[in-house]
């Protein structure tokens, strides 16, 4: 599979730098570009013939139309592209990130940074690693001592902005050290992994934003909660994750809720 990975970041780090055509999804900053298909279609083409009777659950084919459900069969789940915004703008944040669970258990994540070949995987009870380096998350449990990591999302009517900006104002007051935004679910996820942050938080990712990040992150010692406080539902477009549970309660009690359905209700 080396080959392949070279030759999809080689078609992503050569498309960033040229022009693209650009087309919206669910609001003006929901992008994609003909590049994430063409990485999408690749992805599940190779993955087919080697597997022939495993299911997807991927972005572009989502957006398609495909129905994006999660069931006992073995199940890839592909973002082509994560950061397609910055991919627009030459912002050379980018990573394309392959997931894989069996009885809806996540099973392997896969995670590649484009511009710095940076190769993230995370395999269910055998640790997280970036390009055989083993990871580890950061073991803060007091949140006005934090570095927290977040993502707008796509939506941006002004309900939404204002919990959006108002979540961001409450972890200021509780002296968070600062909020960062990068500009891709999956690669701040990375960097919570390695111990680069405390924690993250999102509404308005979607699963196959989380999968691979999911199981980096797990197995990097790390916790990967739902918003509430509860159990993670990959489904359900939002996140708390942290290197310590400590830290990842006090984000998910900190934040208000900011609506986006469910994946599998679209
Ligand atoms: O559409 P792509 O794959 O680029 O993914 C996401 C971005 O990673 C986020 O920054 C962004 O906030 C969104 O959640 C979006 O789903
Ligand atoms: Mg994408
Ligand atoms: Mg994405």
């Amino acid at each position: 599979m080396m080959w392949r990975r070279a030759a999809i970041s080689e078609i992503i780090k050569k498309a960033l730098t040229e022009e693209k055509r650009v087309s919206t999804k669910t609001s003006a900053a929901d992008l994609v570009t003909e590049t994430d298909h063409l990485v999408e279609d690749l992805i599940i083409s190779e993955l087919r013939k080697k597997f022939p009777s495993h299911r997807f659950i991927a972005e572009e084919s989502t957006a398609a139309g495909e129905k994006c459900v999660l069931t006992d069969s073995p199940t890839w789940i592909i973002d082509p592209i994560d950061g397609t915004c910055n991919f627009v703008h030459r912002f050379p944040t980018v990573a394309v990130s392959i997931g894989f669970a069996v009885n809806r258990e996540l099973e392997f994540g896969v995670i590649y940074h484009c511009t710095e070949e940076r190769l993230y995987t995370g395999r269910r009870g055998q640790g997280a690693f970036c390009n055989q380096q083993r990871l580890r998350v950061s073991r803060e449990t007091d949140l006005s001592k934090a570095l927290v990591l977040t993502e707008i999302g796509p939506k941006r009517d002004p309900d939404t902005l204002k919990l959006f900006f108002s979540n961001m104002e409450r972890l200021l007051h509780a002296k968070a050290h600062g909020v960062r935004v990068i500009g891709s679910s999956t690669l701040a996820l990375c960097l919570l992994a390695s111990g680069a942050a405390d924690a993250y938080y999102q509404f308005g990712l979607h699963c196959w934003d989380l999968a691979a990040a999911t199981v980096i992150i797990r197995e990097a010692g790390g916790i990967v909660i739902d918003t509430s406080g509860g159990p993670l539902d990959l489904m359900s477009c939002r996140v708390v994750a942290a290197g310590t549970r400590e830290m990842a309660m006090l984000i998910a009690q900190a934040i208000q809720t900011i609506n986006y359905g469910r994946d599998d209700e679209k």
